[in-house]
């Protein structure tokens, strides 16, 4: 497997795949400054070698890694989860999507492609992921709550059950959700309360 971003979240990924048992093949970075990377020596423009093995985009910036996947012609590897998460076996994962270290998924969940559910986050039942949403550390999601393509739940907050939050919108660290949130939202404190909007 081929991983594409030679960044700190590519470290990680290379140790859900380490704790999978899942070689590493290659390691992709559009940065021509990055020459190294765990050890392996990094390729700026892969060949077709290269490309039949399937590739992971670890590349933590949502916005990023739709660009990265758009333009991609290799093939994207099938979700991959760190050994320690806790994944219900009546969930859906998208391709492309990793999980983290700690991380749980219960039952009835629909995960889209791209998405990252970090270290340590909970996504109750019945939850909804859109593409490229990245679930930060210890944030939890409770019951029934929906998720918009490209949102940024952050670092240890909570959304309250059956949620609906919209896409591409930025939930702050600690930040309390408890009632729905529109598109492009940004959102911070507790109550969460919206305090601009991202352009489009
Ligand atoms: C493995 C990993 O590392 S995964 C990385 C996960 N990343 C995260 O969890 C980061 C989450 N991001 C945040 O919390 C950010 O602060 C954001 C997205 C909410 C806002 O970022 P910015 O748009 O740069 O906002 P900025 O820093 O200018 O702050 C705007 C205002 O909101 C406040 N604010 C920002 N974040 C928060 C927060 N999480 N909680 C409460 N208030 C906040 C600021 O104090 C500031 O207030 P002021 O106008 O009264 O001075």
């Amino acid at each position: 497997m081929n991983i594409y971003g030679a960044s700190g979240h590519g470290k990680v990924v290379f140790d859900i795949l380490s704790s999978r048992n899942i070689q590493v093949d290659s390691v992709f970075d559009d940065n021509t400054e990055i020459e190294e990377f765990l050890g392996f020596k990094v390729t700026h423009e892969p060949n077709e070698h290269q490309l039949k093995a399937p590739s992971i985009l670890a590349i933590g910036n949502n916005t990023i890694r739709k660009q990265v996947a758009r333009r991609f012609t290799g093939l994207i590897a099938e979700a991959v989860s760190h050994s320690s998460a806790i994944l219900s076996k009546e969930i859906e994962l998208g391709d492309g999507s990793v999980v983290m270290p700690g991380a749980i998924i219960n039952a009835g969940s629909k995960i889209g492609k791209h998405c990252i559910i970090n270290s340590g986050a909970v996504v109750e039942h019945d939850v909804r992921l859109e593409n490229f949403v990245h679930i930060a550390p210890n944030a939890v999601l409770t019951g029934n709550v929906s998720v918009g393509e490209g949102t940024q739940v952050g670092t240890g907050a909570s959304i309250i059950p059956g949620i609906k939050i919209g896409k591409w919108a930025a939930i702050g660290a600690g930040t309390v959700i408890i009632e729905d949130i529109p598109d492009f939202a940004v959102v911070v404190g507790n109550p969460g309360k919206i305090i601009k909007y991202l352009n489009e």
